[in-house]
């Protein structure tokens, strides 16, 4: 059995004296999609904000690959950061406008030292757009000439480009059309596949999650309220929030919808 890529433990975060992470606890494992959901408010990005150190926790302990990433200095947490990128809900505000998509995509080469020669940089901006399923052509454009889908993949190229081990998708859907929605979720199946990337997903739908994630962690005001297989989770909810949430979706699969209805409490 191998080690988990991602520790979390006893992750604890108050804003303005409101404990918003309450002891909150999960493991990882490499390849491993790992769905995190629950209502508006319940600390979901919160959680990936600490795991990222975007947020310092004020207390707890998050490891990546055994590494401690809350001690780390600086050099250690541009290392480990490397390791771990984020894509945002929104690719209208997470690229930078006057940048264009060459650059976005050659900047973390540059930044982390990935690749010195200028030459050597531009194709591999152009390779990281066939890994988006976008062509090389665009390398020139800015931004603005791009749909939210099409710069929902620049996000994600560009969070590649680093070769990540993790990557944390905060809500990665929620604001595009729902025409693209599909394409984008099926992209992130797709390179967890190809890349044996390990991704923590973020999203209210429970439909979204129970297709792309192996397990769901569910969590409630600030706690991890459930977590398990996706099965375990959809077919046998055992926490009354889960069920509360489950209660109102649709899930695309016959047989967990089955076991999930003989599951519910008969009145
Ligand atoms: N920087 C901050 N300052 C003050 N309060 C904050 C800050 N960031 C988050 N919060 C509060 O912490 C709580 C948890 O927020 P968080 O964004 O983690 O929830 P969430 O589950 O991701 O919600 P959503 O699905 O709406 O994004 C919320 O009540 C939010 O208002």
């Amino acid at each position: 059995m191998s080690e988990p890529l991602l520790r979390v433990r006893n992750l604890v975060k108050s804003f303005e004296g409101r404990r918003v992470l309450d002891d909150v606890s999960f493991d990882m494992m490499p390849g491993e999609v790992l769905g995190l959901v629950g209502e508006s408010g319940s600390g979901k990005s919160t959680t990936a904000r600490c795991v990222a150190r975007l947020t310092e926790p004020d207390s707890g302990r998050v490891e990546l690959g055994g590494r401690d990433v809350l001690a780390a200095g600086r050099g250690e947490l541009r290392s480990l950061r490397r390791e771990m990128q984020m894509v945002f809900q929104d690719p209208y505000s997470s690229l930078n406008p006057r940048m264009t998509v060459a650059q976005l995509l050659e900047e973390p080469l540059a930044v982390h030292g990935l690749e010195p020669d200028r030459r050597r940089r531009r194709e591999r901006a152009a390779a990281l757009l066939e890994t988006v399923s976008m062509s090389a052509e665009h390398l020139d454009r800015y931004p603005r000439s791009f749909s939210g889908g099409q710069r929902q993949r620049i996000a994600i190229a560009r969070a590649l480009a680093v070769e990540p081990r993790l990557l944390i998708c905060d809500e990665p859907i929620s604001s595009l059309d729902v025409s693209v929605q599909a394409q984008v979720l099926n992209l992130l199946r797709d390179l967890r596949l190809r890349l044996n990337l390990s991704i923590l997903f973020i999203a209210h739908d429970l439909a979204v999650v129970y297709y792309l994630c192996d397990r769901i962690a569910v969590m409630e005001q600030g706690r991890l309220a459930e977590i398990g297989t996706r099965e375990q989770v959809y077919g046998a909810p055992e926490h009354p929030y889960t069920r509360s949430l489950l209660a109102a979706v649709p899930i695309p699969d016959p047989a967990a919808e089955r076991a999930r209805r003989a599951a519910e409490p008969q009145y």
